[in-house]
């Protein structure tokens, strides 16, 4: 169906090909290769040290690899100068990390508005939405309290709501229930997939654990920094 006039629909949002990053003298990654599709939600999985924090910090645009691309609808990540950089990671992407990371002197509500204001949204606008999405998230009644009053749960759905209020294309999300028991790591996927599906959001998605990963579309597996062969899961 494609021709030489329409955009390729077929073409990866985010692509990372034959990337290489060393930190000192450990090689984390060796020519790994990942796609990610509009909207997908991918897994990416492998043992501890086999290079999937890396992979996602080159993906995301916050770590240069050494040698290879990243290409992001269309533009090499990768060769983007820093100012650029930071203006697509502010507008484009969303990130959550194990340990939520919320801003221990903001409350909940401020900590899912701040994006909004630092994007120019007013206090007041920002509030309202970062509140909506609170709820959204199921965290409600407790939009005035600090992360340290938040159960584990609470706060890894505050950082989501706060990684998705501005509406990015790709969500990163590395161990985002790492550290919460079944239940609440349940509540934070189906709360993350069902919002991201909502918004065409595209995922990735780093984690351990076996029933995260089949949260997702399609898992691939880091070996020692490389992506495993499909259908490889040794
Ligand atoms: N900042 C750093 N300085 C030195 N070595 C690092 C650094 N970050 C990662 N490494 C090393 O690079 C390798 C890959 O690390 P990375 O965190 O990407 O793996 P991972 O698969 O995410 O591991 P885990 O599942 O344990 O989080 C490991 O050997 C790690 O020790």
């Amino acid at each position: 169906m494609s021709n030489g006039d329409s955009p390729d629909s077929t073409a990866p949002l985010l692509a990372a090909r034959d990337l290489t990053k060393a930190h000192g003298r450990t090689e984390a990654l060796r020519g790994a290769s990942v796609e990610l599709r509009t909207g997908e939600i991918l897994a990416v999985t492998g043992a501890s040290g086999s290079g999937k924090s890396t992979l996602l910090h080159c993906l995301a645009g916050i770590v240069r690899p050494d040698a290879g691309s990243v290409t992001y609808a269309g533009q090499r990540l990768d060769q983007l100068p820093e100012k650029r950089l930071s203006e697509l990671r502010r507008t484009d992407f969303g990130v959550v990390f194990q340990f939520g990371q919320l801003i221990p002197e903001l409350t909940a509500l401020d900590n899912v508005a701040l994006p909004l204001m630092l994007a120019g949204s007013s206090r007041k606008d920002a509030q309202t939405r970062a509140g909506e999405w609170l709820e959204r998230f199921g965290v409600r009644g407790q939009e005035a309290l600090r992360p340290g009053e938040l159960s584990g749960g609470q706060a890894q759905r505050t950082a989501l709501a706060r990684a998705l209020v501005t509406g990015p294309k790709v969500v990163f999300a590395d161990e985002p229930t790492g550290a919460l028991d079944s239940l609440a790591s349940e509540q934070v996927m189906t709360a993350l997939v069902h919002t991201a599906r909502d918004a065409g959001t595209a995922v990735l998605l780093i984690t351990h654990d076996a029933q995260v990963a089949a949260y997702a579309d399609r898992e691939v597996r880091l070996t020692d920094g490389a992506v495993a062969p499909a259908g490889v899961t040794a």
